[in-house]
Protein backbone atom coordinates (compact mmCIF):
# COMPACT_ATOMS: atom_id res chain seq x y z
CA UNK A 1 0.00 0.00 0.00
CA UNK A 2 2.69 2.45 1.04
CA UNK A 3 5.99 1.76 -0.76
CA UNK A 4 9.30 3.56 -0.07
CA UNK A 5 11.78 2.58 -2.88
CA UNK A 6 15.46 3.82 -2.53
CA UNK A 7 14.11 7.38 -1.12
CA UNK A 8 17.13 9.55 0.13
CA UNK A 9 16.59 13.21 0.90
CA UNK A 10 19.37 15.94 1.51
CA UNK A 11 18.86 19.85 2.73
CA UNK A 12 21.61 20.83 1.64
CA UNK A 13 24.58 19.12 1.87
CA UNK A 14 23.29 17.67 5.22
CA UNK A 15 21.85 13.71 3.84
CA UNK A 16 18.66 13.52 5.69
CA UNK A 17 16.57 10.02 4.48
CA UNK A 18 19.64 7.77 3.02
CA UNK A 19 18.09 4.93 0.83
CA UNK A 20 14.98 4.17 2.38
CA UNK A 21 12.91 0.86 1.21
CA UNK A 22 10.00 0.39 2.99
CA UNK A 23 7.04 -1.39 2.40
CA UNK A 24 3.64 -0.97 4.56
CA UNK A 25 0.52 -2.97 4.46
CA UNK A 26 -3.11 -2.21 4.65
CA UNK A 27 -3.94 -2.89 8.51
CA UNK A 28 -0.58 -2.51 9.79
CA UNK A 29 0.14 -0.35 12.56
CA UNK A 30 3.32 1.33 12.76
CA UNK A 31 5.68 2.93 15.70
CA UNK A 32 8.17 5.13 14.19
CA UNK A 33 10.65 5.85 16.46
CA UNK A 34 14.15 7.26 16.79
CA UNK A 35 16.10 9.95 18.53
CA UNK A 36 16.02 13.75 17.79
CA UNK A 37 16.49 13.98 14.00
CA UNK A 38 16.77 10.97 12.98
CA UNK A 39 14.85 11.42 9.97
CA UNK A 40 10.81 10.58 10.94
CA UNK A 41 9.27 13.87 10.35
CA UNK A 42 11.33 14.02 6.97
CA UNK A 43 10.30 10.75 5.89
CA UNK A 44 6.65 11.68 6.97
CA UNK A 45 6.88 15.28 5.00
CA UNK A 46 7.89 12.58 1.68
CA UNK A 47 4.95 10.46 2.01
CA UNK A 48 2.85 13.31 2.41
CA UNK A 49 4.49 14.86 -0.93
CA UNK A 50 5.14 18.14 1.02
CA UNK A 51 9.40 17.58 -0.32
CA UNK A 52 11.41 16.77 -3.28
CA UNK A 53 13.23 13.53 -2.83
CA UNK A 54 15.46 10.78 -4.79
CA UNK A 55 14.08 7.57 -5.41
CA UNK A 56 9.98 6.76 -5.56
CA UNK A 57 7.26 6.98 -2.75
CA UNK A 58 4.16 5.37 -4.08
CA UNK A 59 0.91 5.34 -1.68
CA UNK A 60 -1.52 3.08 -3.57
CA UNK A 61 0.03 2.99 -6.29
CA UNK A 62 -0.29 7.18 -6.32
CA UNK A 63 3.02 9.66 -6.40
CA UNK A 64 2.08 11.93 -3.52
CA UNK A 65 4.78 14.44 -5.02
CA UNK A 66 2.49 14.37 -8.32
CA UNK A 67 -1.04 13.32 -7.42
CA UNK A 68 -0.93 15.29 -4.15
CA UNK A 69 -4.95 16.30 -3.58
CA UNK A 70 -6.05 12.60 -4.74
CA UNK A 71 -3.33 11.30 -2.30
CA UNK A 72 -4.56 13.71 0.85
CA UNK A 73 -7.70 12.19 0.12
CA UNK A 74 -7.03 9.28 1.94
CA UNK A 75 -4.70 10.23 4.43
CA UNK A 76 -5.44 11.73 7.47
CA UNK A 77 -2.44 13.75 9.21
CA UNK A 78 -1.73 14.83 12.98
CA UNK A 79 1.16 16.90 13.23
CA UNK A 80 3.40 17.31 15.64
CA UNK A 81 3.85 20.92 15.68
CA UNK A 82 -0.42 22.89 15.11
CA UNK A 83 -0.24 25.09 12.71
CA UNK A 84 -0.17 28.62 14.24
CA UNK A 85 -3.95 29.69 12.27
CA UNK A 86 -5.84 32.63 13.03
CA UNK A 87 -8.92 31.17 11.62
CA UNK A 88 -11.87 30.53 14.31
CA UNK A 89 -12.28 26.81 15.50
CA UNK A 90 -15.32 26.38 13.68
CA UNK A 91 -14.44 27.68 9.89
CA UNK A 92 -11.68 25.55 10.75
CA UNK A 93 -13.41 22.64 10.77
CA UNK A 94 -16.25 23.58 8.04
CA UNK A 95 -13.22 24.23 5.59
CA UNK A 96 -11.03 20.67 6.46
CA UNK A 97 -14.77 19.22 6.13
CA UNK A 98 -15.39 20.78 2.97
CA UNK A 99 -11.42 19.71 1.67
CA UNK A 100 -11.79 16.09 3.03
CA UNK A 101 -15.51 15.72 1.61
CA UNK A 102 -16.78 14.93 5.01
CA UNK A 103 -19.71 16.00 7.27
CA UNK A 104 -18.39 18.68 9.80
CA UNK A 105 -20.78 16.97 12.33
CA UNK A 106 -18.54 13.83 11.90
CA UNK A 107 -15.36 16.07 13.18
CA UNK A 108 -17.04 17.76 15.69
CA UNK A 109 -18.75 14.51 17.00
CA UNK A 110 -15.00 12.97 17.32
CA UNK A 111 -14.24 16.78 18.88
CA UNK A 112 -17.39 16.18 21.70
CA UNK A 113 -16.04 12.44 22.29
CA UNK A 114 -12.67 13.93 23.01
CA UNK A 115 -13.68 16.34 25.59
CA UNK A 116 -13.59 19.62 23.47
CA UNK A 117 -16.97 21.80 23.83
CA UNK A 118 -17.45 22.78 20.31
CA UNK A 119 -20.34 25.34 21.22
CA UNK A 120 -17.44 27.10 23.44
CA UNK A 121 -14.64 27.20 20.92
CA UNK A 122 -15.95 27.26 17.52
CA UNK A 123 -15.05 31.15 17.67
CA UNK A 124 -12.37 31.03 18.99
CA UNK A 125 -9.37 31.68 16.76
CA UNK A 126 -7.03 28.14 16.41
CA UNK A 127 -3.59 29.55 17.46
CA UNK A 128 -5.82 30.64 21.02
CA UNK A 129 -6.69 27.21 21.93
CA UNK A 130 -3.99 25.73 24.25
CA UNK A 131 -1.98 22.63 23.33
CA UNK A 132 -3.79 20.20 24.34
CA UNK A 133 -7.39 21.31 22.87
CA UNK A 134 -5.16 21.78 19.94
CA UNK A 135 -4.02 18.53 19.44
CA UNK A 136 -7.42 16.91 20.11
CA UNK A 137 -9.15 19.20 17.52
CA UNK A 138 -6.42 17.95 14.67
CA UNK A 139 -7.38 14.52 15.67
CA UNK A 140 -10.73 14.85 15.47
CA UNK A 141 -10.16 16.98 12.11
CA UNK A 142 -8.06 13.66 10.99
CA UNK A 143 -10.04 10.95 12.11
CA UNK A 144 -13.28 12.79 11.52
CA UNK A 145 -13.82 11.04 8.03
CA UNK A 146 -12.75 8.07 6.30
CA UNK A 147 -9.14 7.11 5.18
CA UNK A 148 -7.35 4.06 4.68
CA UNK A 149 -3.91 5.92 6.10
CA UNK A 150 -3.48 7.65 9.32
CA UNK A 151 0.12 9.31 9.99
CA UNK A 152 0.20 10.88 13.42
CA UNK A 153 3.26 12.79 14.44
CA UNK A 154 3.69 12.30 18.83
CA UNK A 155 -0.41 12.47 18.45
CA UNK A 156 -1.25 11.57 22.15
CA UNK A 157 1.80 13.42 23.39
CA UNK A 158 -0.66 16.57 25.14
CA UNK A 159 -3.29 14.59 26.19
CA UNK A 160 -4.60 13.45 29.64
CA UNK A 161 -5.26 10.08 30.69
CA UNK A 162 -8.96 10.79 29.52
CA UNK A 163 -8.25 11.87 26.27
CA UNK A 164 -5.59 9.64 26.00
CA UNK A 165 -8.06 6.37 26.27
CA UNK A 166 -10.83 7.89 24.03
CA UNK A 167 -8.21 8.54 21.38
CA UNK A 168 -7.06 4.71 21.94
CA UNK A 169 -10.87 3.66 21.52
CA UNK A 170 -10.95 5.80 18.42
CA UNK A 171 -7.91 4.13 16.73
CA UNK A 172 -9.32 0.34 17.59
CA UNK A 173 -12.79 1.28 15.69
CA UNK A 174 -10.67 1.57 12.66
CA UNK A 175 -8.00 -1.41 12.65
CA UNK A 176 -9.57 -3.43 10.11
CA UNK A 177 -9.22 -1.03 7.29
CA UNK A 178 -6.60 1.56 8.45
CA UNK A 179 -2.79 1.34 8.08
CA UNK A 180 -1.25 3.86 10.58
CA UNK A 181 2.12 5.22 11.22
CA UNK A 182 2.65 6.88 14.41
CA UNK A 183 5.86 8.93 15.00
CA UNK A 184 7.52 9.49 18.70
CA UNK A 185 11.11 9.43 20.02
CA UNK A 186 9.59 7.29 22.80
CA UNK A 187 8.79 3.85 22.12
CA UNK A 188 6.91 3.27 25.72
CA UNK A 189 4.33 6.37 24.28
CA UNK A 190 3.21 4.35 21.26
CA UNK A 191 4.63 0.78 21.50
CA UNK A 192 1.53 -0.84 22.64
CA UNK A 193 -0.74 0.45 19.98
CA UNK A 194 1.03 -0.83 17.04
CA UNK A 195 2.00 -4.38 15.18
CA UNK A 196 5.11 -3.22 14.04
CA UNK A 197 8.24 -1.04 14.87
CA UNK A 198 10.77 0.74 12.86
CA UNK A 199 13.88 2.53 13.68
CA UNK A 200 15.75 5.69 12.32
CA UNK A 201 19.14 6.75 13.17
CA UNK A 202 20.14 9.43 11.09
CA UNK A 203 18.35 8.68 7.98
CA UNK A 204 18.53 5.16 8.18
CA UNK A 205 16.19 2.33 9.29
CA UNK A 206 17.91 0.24 11.58
CA UNK A 207 15.27 -1.91 12.87
CA UNK A 208 12.14 -3.41 11.60
CA UNK A 209 10.30 -5.50 13.95
CA UNK A 210 6.55 -7.27 14.39
CA UNK A 211 5.45 -7.34 17.56
CA UNK A 212 2.69 -9.14 19.34
CA UNK A 213 -0.62 -7.74 19.49
CA UNK A 214 -1.61 -8.50 22.82
CA UNK A 215 -2.73 -5.58 24.38
CA UNK A 216 -6.38 -4.50 23.78
CA UNK A 217 -6.62 -0.81 22.56
CA UNK A 218 -9.93 -0.13 24.06
CA UNK A 219 -9.14 -2.27 27.63
CA UNK A 220 -8.79 -0.30 30.77
CA UNK A 221 -6.90 -1.98 33.91
CA UNK A 222 -8.17 -1.69 37.71
CA UNK A 223 -5.25 -0.40 39.37
CA UNK A 224 -4.78 -0.40 43.14
CA UNK A 225 -1.56 0.30 44.93
CA UNK A 226 0.03 1.17 48.57
CA UNK A 227 2.01 3.14 49.76
CA UNK A 228 4.41 3.32 52.57
CA UNK A 229 3.90 6.78 53.87
CA UNK A 230 1.64 9.42 51.82
CA UNK A 231 3.70 11.91 49.91
CA UNK A 232 2.76 14.94 48.16
CA UNK A 233 4.73 14.39 44.59
CA UNK A 234 2.90 11.23 44.42
CA UNK A 235 -0.54 12.00 45.38
CA UNK A 236 -0.06 14.76 42.74
CA UNK A 237 1.10 12.61 40.10
CA UNK A 238 -1.89 9.84 41.22
CA UNK A 239 -4.28 12.53 41.08
CA UNK A 240 -3.15 13.60 37.56
CA UNK A 241 -4.11 9.98 36.26
CA UNK A 242 -7.13 10.38 38.18
CA UNK A 243 -6.62 7.69 40.60
CA UNK A 244 -8.63 8.01 44.31
CA UNK A 245 -7.37 8.48 47.81
CA UNK A 246 -8.71 5.88 49.30
CA UNK A 247 -7.11 6.11 52.66
CA UNK A 248 -4.61 8.87 53.89
CA UNK A 249 -2.92 8.60 50.74
CA UNK A 250 -1.72 5.43 51.44
CA UNK A 251 -4.47 3.51 49.21
CA UNK A 252 -5.60 4.45 46.10
CA UNK A 253 -7.19 3.37 43.36
CA UNK A 254 -8.15 4.11 39.89
CA UNK A 255 -7.92 2.89 35.80
CA UNK A 256 -4.98 3.11 33.49
CA UNK A 257 -6.17 2.47 29.81
CA UNK A 258 -4.51 -0.73 28.33
CA UNK A 259 -2.18 0.95 26.27
CA UNK A 260 -1.17 3.29 28.68
CA UNK A 261 0.60 0.93 31.25
CA UNK A 262 4.03 0.97 30.23
CA UNK A 263 3.75 5.14 30.79
CA UNK A 264 1.80 4.60 33.62
CA UNK A 265 4.27 2.01 35.14
CA UNK A 266 7.10 4.71 33.84
CA UNK A 267 5.54 7.14 36.23
CA UNK A 268 5.09 5.27 39.30
CA UNK A 269 9.02 3.65 38.71
CA UNK A 270 10.19 7.00 39.94
CA UNK A 271 8.39 6.61 43.28
CA UNK A 272 9.37 3.03 43.88
CA UNK A 273 10.97 3.71 47.48
CA UNK A 274 7.47 4.11 49.13
CA UNK A 275 5.50 1.31 46.58
CA UNK A 276 4.76 -1.37 48.99
CA UNK A 277 2.15 -3.12 46.74
CA UNK A 278 0.72 -2.83 43.00
CA UNK A 279 -1.55 -4.42 40.95
CA UNK A 280 -3.06 -4.01 37.60
CA UNK A 281 -6.26 -6.12 36.79
CA UNK A 282 -7.23 -6.64 33.39
CA UNK A 283 -10.37 -8.86 33.98
CA UNK A 284 -11.97 -6.42 36.12
CA UNK A 285 -11.91 -3.38 33.69
CA UNK A 286 -14.75 -0.44 34.16
CA UNK A 287 -14.59 1.13 37.58
CA UNK A 288 -12.11 0.23 40.51
N1 LIG B 1 13.28 22.04 6.22
C1 LIG B 1 14.50 21.67 6.63
N2 LIG B 1 15.62 22.32 6.20
C2 LIG B 1 16.85 21.94 6.59
N3 LIG B 1 17.10 20.89 7.42
C3 LIG B 1 16.05 20.21 7.88
C4 LIG B 1 14.69 20.56 7.51
N4 LIG B 1 13.85 19.69 8.09
C5 LIG B 1 14.61 18.85 8.82
N5 LIG B 1 15.91 19.15 8.68
C6 LIG B 1 17.04 18.42 9.30
O1 LIG B 1 16.84 17.06 9.02
C7 LIG B 1 17.23 16.25 10.12
C8 LIG B 1 16.08 15.31 10.45
O2 LIG B 1 14.99 16.08 10.95
P1 LIG B 1 13.56 15.44 11.25
O3 LIG B 1 12.67 16.56 11.68
O4 LIG B 1 13.14 14.63 10.10
O5 LIG B 1 13.91 14.49 12.47
P2 LIG B 1 12.92 13.75 13.49
O6 LIG B 1 13.40 12.33 13.57
O7 LIG B 1 11.52 13.97 13.12
O8 LIG B 1 13.26 14.51 14.85
P3 LIG B 1 12.32 14.93 16.12
O9 LIG B 1 12.11 13.69 16.93
O10 LIG B 1 13.21 15.92 16.82
O11 LIG B 1 11.07 15.54 15.60
C9 LIG B 1 17.65 17.18 11.23
O12 LIG B 1 19.05 17.28 11.22
C10 LIG B 1 17.01 18.51 10.82
O13 LIG B 1 17.82 19.57 11.25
Amino acid sequence: MINFNHVSKTFKRNQVLDHIDLNIELGERIALVGSNGAGKTTLIRCLLGEYTYDGEVTVNGLIPRRERSKVLQKIGFVPQLPPPLKMPVGQLVGFAASLCNTERKRMEDVAARLGLDFGKISHLPFVKLSGGMKQKLLIAIAMGRDTSVLVMDEPAANLDPDARHIFFELLAERLENTTMLISSHRLDEVAPLVNRVLEMDRGKVVLDDRVAEDVSLSGKLACRLTLRRSEEAIAKALLGWNFRDMGGGLEWQGNVAGPDRLRFLGMISRYVGVLTSISLDEDKGGEA
